[in-house]
C-alpha cells in the first residue's frame, strides 16, 4: 500500500475582518461585528483543512481592515518573511477584512522575500450568517497555499472560488459575496474540486524578485491621496503638504486630468519636493506619461494601471529607496 502523500505545512496568520465576524442572527449580513472570532476557532470550524495541510494558526491582529495602518503592514510583512525562511513552513494564509485586502496583498507582493505561496482570504458574510462564505474561502486559501502550483506566482487572493493576483485585484462591490474581481487584466485562475487551476500570471515584478526591503524599517514615508471631482479645489492637497506628506497620489478624473485651479498647487507642491503621482479614479486603463498633462515639464510620475490606493503603496516603498522622479517612474512601470 502506498503511503499517504506528505501534507504541506501552512501557517494561518489571522488579522480580523468579517471572516472572523459574528452577527446577532443567521440573517445578519450587515450591521454585524467584525473581528470577534479567534484563529483557533476559525481553524476548528473547518475540519476539512486537516485533509489539505498541516495547519497552525497565529493571531497577529484582531481588527477590521479599514483600521489597517502602515505599522500593521510592516509587522505583518516581517512575520511573513520570518515564517517563510523556516524550512517547516511551506506557505502562509492571511485572514483579513475585505475592505483593504487588495492593499495589504499588494504591499506584501512588493516586500515578501520568498517564492513560497502567500494567500490572502476573507469573507463577505460573517461566520454566523446563513451561507457564510468564510469556511469555503479559508479551505480554498489553505489548499492554494499548500499547492506547488502557487509557488512563485506572487501574493494571491483567494475569494469566491477564484485566484486573483495582488497587483490587479480589487473589491468591486460593497456587500455581495462575489465582490472580488480582476476586471480587465483578468484573474489568475479557479479553485475547484480541491485543486487550483492557473491560466495566467502577472508580468510585473514581485516577492523574491522585488528590490524593496522592509527588514530594517520601522515606518514608511507619508503618502496621501487627493480625490478628483467636478468643482475640485486644492484644500485637501495643501493640507497634506502642510502636514508633511512626502508624496501625493492625485486620483484624477478620467485620464488623470488636472483641474485648472488645482494644477498650480500640485506644481508648487512638487517644487517643495513633494512627489506627485498622477493616477485616476476611473479604475481601469493606463495612465500614460505626458498624456493628459506634461509630466516631463511638471516633473510628475504616472501610476500606469495602478489604482490610487495601490499607487500609494508603491510610492511609499519607492521613496524608501529614492526621490529621483526618473527612477520612481521606472519603478511604476516595473511593479
Ligand atoms: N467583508 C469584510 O471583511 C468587511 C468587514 C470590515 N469592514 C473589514 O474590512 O475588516
Amino acid at each position: 500500500e502506498q503511503a499517504a502523500p506528505k501534507l504541506a505545512n501552512v501557517t494561518i496568520l489571522a488579522t480580523g475582518g468579517t471572516i472572523a465576524g459574528s452577527g446577532a442572527t443567521s440573517t445578519t449580513t450587515v450591521g454585524y461585528t467584525a473581528a470577534t472570532v479567534g484563529v483557533q476557532q476559525l481553524i476548528q470550524s473547518v475540519p476539512e483543512l486537516a485533509k489539505v495541510a498541516n495547519v497552525t494558526g497565529e493571531q497577529v491582529f484582531q481588527i477590521a481592515s479599514e483600521s489597517m495602518t502602515n505599522e500593521h503592514w510592516l509587522a505583518l510583512a516581517k512575520r511573513v518573511n520570518a515564517l517563510l525562511t523556516q524550512s517547516n513552513v511551506d506557505g502562509v494564509v492571511i485572514t483579513h477584512g475585505t475592505d483593504t485586502m487588495e492593499e495589504t496583498a499588494y504591499f506584501l507582493n512588493l516586500v515578501v522575500k520568498s517564492r513560497k505561496p502567500v494567500v490572502l482570504v476573507g469573507a463577505m458574510r460573517p461566520s454566523t450568517a446563513m451561507s457564510a462564505d468564510g469556511p469555503i474561502n479559508l479551505y480554498n486559501a489553505v489548499l492554494l497555499a499548500a499547492h506547488p502550483d502557487a509557488v512563485g506566482k506572487g501574493v494571491l487572493v483567494a475569494m469566491g472560488d477564484q485566484i486573483h493576483g495582488a497587483r490587479d485585484v480589487s473589491k468591486t462591490n460593497t456587500s455581495t459575496p462575489d465582490a472580488f474581481k480582476t476586471t480587465e487584466l483578468g484573474m489568475l485562475g479557479y479553485l475547484q474540486g480541491g485543486k487550483p487551476f492557473f491560466y495566467r500570471v502577472s508580468t510585473r515584478k514581485h516577492t523574491a524578485d522585488s528590490e524593496f526591503d522592509i527588514g530594517g524599517l520601522t515606518a514608511l514615508p507619508q503618502v496621501d491621496i487627493v480625490y478628483g471631482y467636478a468643482n475640485m479645489n486644492s484644500v485637501a492637497l495643501d493640507a497634506f503638504v502642510a502636514a508633511g506628506a512626502k508624496g501625493v497620489i492625485h486620483a484624477g478624473v478620467g485620464d488623470g486630468s488636472l483641474a485648472a485651479r488645482v494644477k498650480p498647487a500640485l506644481s508648487a507642491a512638487r517644487q517643495k519636493g513633494v512627489v506627485i503621482v498622477r493616477s485616476s479614479r476611473v479604475g481601469q486603463g493606463i495612465l500614460a506619461r505626458n498624456g493628459e498633462a506634461n509630466d516631463d515639464q511638471l516633473d510628475f510620475v504616472v501610476s500606469d494601471t495602478l489604482s490610487p490606493q495601490k499607487a500609494r503603496i508603491l510610492l511609499m516603498l519607492a521613496l524608501t529607496k529614492t526621490s529621483d522622479t526618473k527612477e520612481l517612474q521606472r519603478l511604476f512601470y516595473a511593479y
